[in-house]
């Protein structure tokens, strides 16, 4: 995608020194777009747990750059172990984390440590070029949905809901659920989009907001709380939202207040759709809600807001009553039973177990190697 004209991914290996690796730092957006430069597997692992990095496939693609960024120093079997193990445990929901790190370890297990760093690169950049291309398929294969509202509504906008942030800077380009949004617009098709502010992080008013203004597309912020209201009142068309991990049984987890938004769709007989990559799918779990770990993160998120003074000066404010606790869960589970779809680069299918192997026959057996990459 591109900022002010100028073509952007997500994260890049430095032209000029071909190894450090560059990330934006997304916890100053939608305030400043500066850019990171990473250059140790400890500032990879601070990125991600910061959120300076975050978005599903982006932090896999970006672990996967941190384990090639620690074999230049040392690339020894202890080291390659050891550094993914580290990497694995900086965010415990997202399972494309521990994909990424499981596929490089694959890679780079069989080559002797002389060669591994050129393959470490090789390998993560694979993985990222895999996720453009993906990326780019997910939107193809939702685009025929928005297609198909805007033709029961000639002359009006296709009016989608989304939540937290899906856009190229949570993948390595053109993101899930907003690269079907970014196809449809390009496409030509009118489109509105509310954007839930996604409290705590405001990843939706921060990100969603600074992204969609950059494209084009017309959008509103609203409360997370406001979606409902606007179903009941047919001001929504279809919720389009990502994911960071969807079980073997359609199951899926996302950006706590998803499954609210879900169960206000089912409600008011609203399409719920769920855009992924291969990535995100954990085929090695069969109950999202028992058996997927739900990152806890700070109270403090809670308790306090961050944004910008008139004056341009970034601060972060106490909205909670002094004293009060706080409890952050960052990502709940919406059972498959109230998702309409999924939308993958393979295509679409019923959240089900028989869905995902029409599309994904491979894992008729059910794979192990997912939780192997953390150990
Ligand atoms: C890239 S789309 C799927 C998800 O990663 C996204 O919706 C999301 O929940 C991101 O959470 P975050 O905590 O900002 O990393």
């Amino acid at each position: 995608m591109n900022i002010d004209g100028v073509p952007h991914r997500s994260v890049w290996v430095d032209a000029e020194d071909g190894w450090s690796v560059h990330i934006f730092d997304q916890t100053r957006l939608p305030w400043a777009v500066e850019i990171l430069r990473l250059t140790h597997e400890d500032e990879v692992a601070h990125a991600i747990r910061s959120m300076q990095v975050r978005g599903a496939p982006l932090i896999g693609a970006v672990a996967a750059y941190g384990l090639a960024l620690a074999l230049r120093r040392d690339a020894s079997d202890a080291a390659l172990e050891s550094v993914a193990a580290m990497l694995g445990e900086t965010r415990p929901t997202a399972i494309n984390l521990r994909w990424a790190l499981a596929r490089m370890l694959e890679a780079l297990r069989p080559v002797a440590p002389a060669a591994r760093v050129a393959a470490a690169y090789a390998a993560a950049d694979a993985i990222a070029e895999d996720d453009v291309a993906t990326c780019r398929a997910i939107g193809q294969h939702g685009l025929p949905l928005i297609q198909a509202i805007a033709a029961r509504k000639p002359g009006k906008p296709v009016n989608i809901l989304t939540h937290c942030n899906t856009g190229w800077i949570a993948t390595v380009d053109y993101g899930t659920a907003l690269s079907v949004i970014y196809q449809a617009h390009d496409a030509g098709i009118p489109v509105h989009v509310w954007v839930d502010e996604t409290r705590p992080r405001n990843q939706g008013s921060n990100l969603t907001a600074w992204e969609l203004g950059k494209h084009g597309v017309p959008h509103t912020v609203i409360a997370d709380n406001a979606g409902g209201h606007l179903m009941q009142h047919g001001e929504v068309d279809i919720v389009l939202v990502g994911t960071d991990r969807v079980t073997r049984n359609g199951d899926v987890a996302n950006k706590i207040g998803t499954y609210l938004k879900a169960l206000a769709a089912h409600d008011n007989k609203v399409p719920f759709w769920v855009a992924l990559p291969h990535s995100t799918l954990d085929m090695s779990v069969r109950d999202g809600l028992r058996e997927i770990p739900i990152e806890e993160r700070a109270a403090e998120e809670v308790l306090t807001v961050t944004g910008r003074t008139e004056a341009g000066e970034v601060v972060t404010v106490r909205t909670a009553a002094p004293g009060s606790p706080g409890a952050n869960p960052a990502f709940d589970v919406t059972p498959a039973r109230l998702v309409t779809g999924l939308i993958t680069e393979r295509g679409r299918c019923e959240a089900s177990e028989a869905g995902l192997l029409r599309l994904y026959p491979e894992f008729v057996a059910e794979p192990e190697f997912v939780e192997e990459a953390a150990n």
